[in-house]
Order: structure tokens, then sequence, then C-alpha cells
């Protein structure tokens, strides 16, 4: 049987964001695009997400041969104006997690869909609020062994072990777990994808 290839190509290469657009019922296929992460000098939560957002889904659409609809995504944790991307090492989640202990702080998640056939590129960032509880050394300690935070930004995962550190969440709750599917989903037909 002939299969075609799908329109909509998905920057990324984070089986959560997969998954999500799976789950929305999106026929897509993925081509990630590895590009550096870091924050320029001086520059805005927002705004960084939404730079390398645009970024991941042009490099998408650069080196790939087929494929209309490039999607690339950027999630951030916020925590009082401080970037947390992915922590670089166990120390680092822990210091994240420590952090993030008994404060509100703000994930950030920002796509972009580039229409290549046209030249025209829709931008979004969505924000979400979580409440974490007080967290224990030792609560810290054990979800950091787990691994888990290590490819997650915030050094935490709502939808997994850290899913109980989370007393209220104000806003999308995909959009924490890496794609606000609610908007993307809109913006796709926005620009004739769907
Ligand atoms: C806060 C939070 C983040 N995350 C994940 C989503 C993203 O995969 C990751 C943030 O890193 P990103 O740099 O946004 O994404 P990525 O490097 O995993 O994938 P790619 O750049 O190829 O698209 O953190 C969770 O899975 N659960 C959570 O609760």
């Amino acid at each position: 049987m002939a299969t075609t290839d799908p329109a909509i190509v998905l920057a990324s290469a984070s089986p959560r964001r997969s998954e999500l657009l799976e789950l929305a019922g999106v026929p897509f296929r993925v081509a990630p695009a590895d590009i550096p992460e870091e924050p320029l000098p001086d520059e805005e939560a927002v705004a960084h997400a939404l730079r390398l957002a645009e970024e991941k889904a042009r490099t998408a659409a650069e080196r790939e041969s087929s494929g209309r609809f490039f999607v690339g995504a950027d999630t951030i944790v916020v925590l009082n104006g401080r970037i947390m991307g992915k922590p670089v090492d166990e120390t680092d989640a822990v210091h994240m997690l420590s952090d993030l202990s008994g404060q509100t702080h703000e994930v950030v998640t920002a796509y972009a869909v580039l229409d290549k056939q046209n030249n025209v590129c829709i931008k979004r960032a969505v924000r979400t609020q979580v409440v974490f509880k007080l967290l224990l050394q030792q609560e810290i300690f054990n979800y950091v062994k787990t691994g888990c935070p290590l490819d997650k930004a915030g050094a935490y995962a709502i939808q997994g072990g850290a899913a109980h550190f989370v007393q209220e969440i104000h806003g999308s709750y995909t959009n924490v777990v890496g794609l606000p599917t609610c908007e993307l989903v809109e913006t796709l037909h926005q620009l004739g994808a769907l």
C-alpha cells in the first residue's frame, strides 16, 4: 500500500511532543533539529523560547526536502524571571528543584509553525503557572536519582515522578509537558495544515 508523506513535520527529538501531537490526532513525521539552546545576553524568557522554537522549525525546513509545515517548540521554566532549561547534571537538578520548592513558577512553551511553501511563520508562547509544595531534601534526592529530571526543563516532569510535587496548576497542562496542543491545533487550522 502506498503511503503519503505527511505535510506536517515536527522538528523535535522530544518523545513527549510526539506523543502529545499523536494524541491530538495530527498526522506528522519527525525531523529533529539540534540547535544550541543557550539564552543570549539579557534575553527575556518568552523572547528566548520564541526564538528557539522558530530556529528549530527553520533548521528542520532547511534540511528536509519534503514536508511543508514545520513545527518547532521550546519549553522553559521561569522562576522570578530566571530561565531554567534542562539541568547540566544531577547537582544542577538538585539545585533547581530546591529553588522551585514551595514556590510558584511559570512554564513557558513557545511554538512556531513555518509554512515553507509560503514562507509564513506563526509563533506563539503559552504560559502556565505551577505551584510546588515544599519539598523534603530526601524527596529531591530520590527523584533526581531516578534520572528522570535530566532531560526536562526545570528538572521535573509533571507527567512523571514529580506529579505529586504539584499543588496547583493554572493554565494548559499539555503546555507544561512540552506542547500546548489546544493552541497548536488552532494554528495548524489557521495555516490550512489540517
Ligand atoms: C516542565 C516539564 C518539561 N518537560 C520537558 C519537555 C521538553 O522535552 C523538555 C524541555 O526541553 P526542550 O529544549 O524544550 O525540548 P527537547 O530538547 O526535549 O526537544 P527538542 O528541542 O528536540 O524539541 O522538558 C516535561 O517533559 N515535563 C515537564 O513537566
